[in-house]
């Protein structure tokens, strides 16, 4: 079978996955899968394990079970004609990726450490259920005051782009940071289905912000690859952006440009310019038409049907028009510099802001091990910083508790600050590295250093 019709075997409309090694057609639970069909589907045509195991916590283990076993493929003919798209992708894309059900090793019920950990959490949960009379499905949520926080996070946000529309000069500099509080407080927990127990709320939330990412594309690069398999080479696509000019990672392949990127110069203009450059134009490229289908050579894509496809390209160049272009259709009797200024400054900001409160979380000099426990690796790889200050949790809308957060992708980052103790204690007690800085300062610091140390030439590239 070619390579194009082993695509063929993920077509949109079917739902074949493999999950420790074991392979299900899960199209007809498309529409019953409790978490909502978008979230079930990414996990079409690929190894799901990852997401099998990390997205469930807190349901019960004999429930998953039972579901996954109605969908078993027997057909031994048809297993045969299968590979995982991450397998396809290996073939063709020619790196040395290591294969992603060699990652990680899941023994029944989970290590030791990862039984405590989960039973902890889940009792911690189960505690607050009982307390404030719902389920646990209901208590990992936003709270109520979460929820009143993100109002008045709102009204400065609204208040700064009535001002925008107004070419108020302050509003450059206001706008994009109200924007990125409000933004980081909900997309994100959203795109995690973190935001509310109803699937249907996450999804429609994490549309209300087209301009940040195609919610799509985000899914792919972030839950699908990020959160899977985070700093590993060729499978965390974090690690594979502009790779000709940037190097983040150890196994990454050096190349001439990487000398001059700890220069602050050069890091400052990376990441004014990643999200409107970066997630919103080169994204959608790497993701559909750099032939291969796959988004950053390091998480393959499952190909949309035409109609789907078209409608996801019109939707991104709505937006694109609309964000990047509006001062020069909104701001008439504004001169050619005013509109450039109002097109530009804004989204130079809130990619800083993206940038600052996503890079250095995950990069510095102790952030590069791995370990065969998928809960290990998830902490061992994240960089937490100033847990008990409330600016640095609002500011960055909770991923400055970065390792929690990757080990409870569903829990909301209100909770956070109450789980953290509970993780802490059990890295102590089980002697796992975890990674803390005292804020943002301690954390750039320890950014650049890594950034230094993988500028360095390695002697076998
Ligand atoms: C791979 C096969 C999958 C199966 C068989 C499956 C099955 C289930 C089942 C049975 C539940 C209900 C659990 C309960 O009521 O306690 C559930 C809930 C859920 N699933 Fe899945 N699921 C799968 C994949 C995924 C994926 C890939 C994601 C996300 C990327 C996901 C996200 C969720 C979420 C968010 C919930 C609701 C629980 C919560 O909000 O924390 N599931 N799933």
């Amino acid at each position: 079978m070619s390579t194009t019709n082993l695509r063929n075997v993920h077509s949109p409309g079917t739902l074949i996955t493999r999950i420790h090694g074991v392979w299900y057609d899960l199209t007809p639970f498309l529409n019953k899968h409790p978490g909502g069909a978008k979230a079930l589907s990414l996990v079409a045509g690929r190894d799901g394990t990852v997401l099998f195991e990390s997205q469930h916590q807190f349901s019960s283990k004999s429930l998953m079970r039972s579901t996954l076993n109605q969908y078993r493929i027997t057909d031994q003919k048809m297993i045969n004609n299968l590979k995982t798209l991450e397998e396809i992708d290996s073939d063709t894309l020619g790196h040395n990726a290591e294969k992603v059900e060699d990652l990680f090793e899941w023994p029944e019920g989970g290590s030791e450490f990862a039984k405590e950990l989960v039973t902890s959490v889940r009792n911690y949960f189960a505690n607050e259920a009982k307390r404030r009379k719902m389920t646990m499905k209901e208590a990992i949520k936003a709270t109520p005051m979460k929820k009143l926080e993100l109002l008045l996070l709102c009204v400065p946000f609204m208040i700064s782009f009535i001002y925008l529309l107004q070419a108020s000069f302050i509003s450059l500099f206001t706008f994009p940071i109200f924007t990125w509080l409000f933004i980081a407080n909900v997309f994100h927990d959203a795109s995690h289905y973190g935001f509310s127990s109803k699937p249907w709320i996450n999804v429609g939330v994490s549309y209300l912000f087209p301009y940040f990412s195609s919610p799509s594309t985000w899914a792919v690069q972030h839950i699908v690859g990020h959160h899977s398999y985070p700093n590993i080479a060729h499978r965390d696509p974090d690690v594979a952006h502009t790779k000709d000019f940037r190097r983040d990672h150890p196994e990454m392949k050096w190349k001439n440009p990487h000398e001059f990127q700890a220069n602050w110069l050069n890091l400052g203009i990376h990441w004014l310019m990643s999200i409107t450059f970066g997630l919103c134009i080169a994204n959608e490229y790497e993701a559909y038409f750099k032939g291969c289908l796959s988004y950053n050579d390091a998480v393959p894509v499952v190909p949309f049907s035409k109609m789907r496809l078209l409608a996801h390209l019109a939707s991104r160049f709505f937006t694109a028009v609309v964000v990047l272009l509006w001062p020069f259709y909104v701001l008439q009797e504004a001169n050619f510099i005013t509109k450039l200024a109002f097109t530009i400054i804004p989204s130079f900001i809130f990619s800083f802001c993206f940038m600052v409160n996503t890079q250095i979380n995950h990069l510095s000099p102790d952030t590069i091990n791995k370990s065969k426990d998928w809960y290990v690796h998830q902490i061992i790889t994240a960089q937490n910083f100033g847990e008990q200050s409330y600016l640095h949790y609002l500011f960055s809308g909770g991923l400055n508790m970065q390792a929690e957060h990757h080990l409870f992708p569903t829990v909301n980052h209100c909770h956070l600050r109450y789980i953290q103790p509970i993780v802490k204690e059990l890295c102590i007690k089980h002697g796992i590295q975890y990674n803390m800085a005292s804020g943002y300062i301690e954390c750039v610091k320890k950014y650049m250093t890594h950034t230094k140390n993988m500028a360095k030439q390695v002697k076998s590239d």
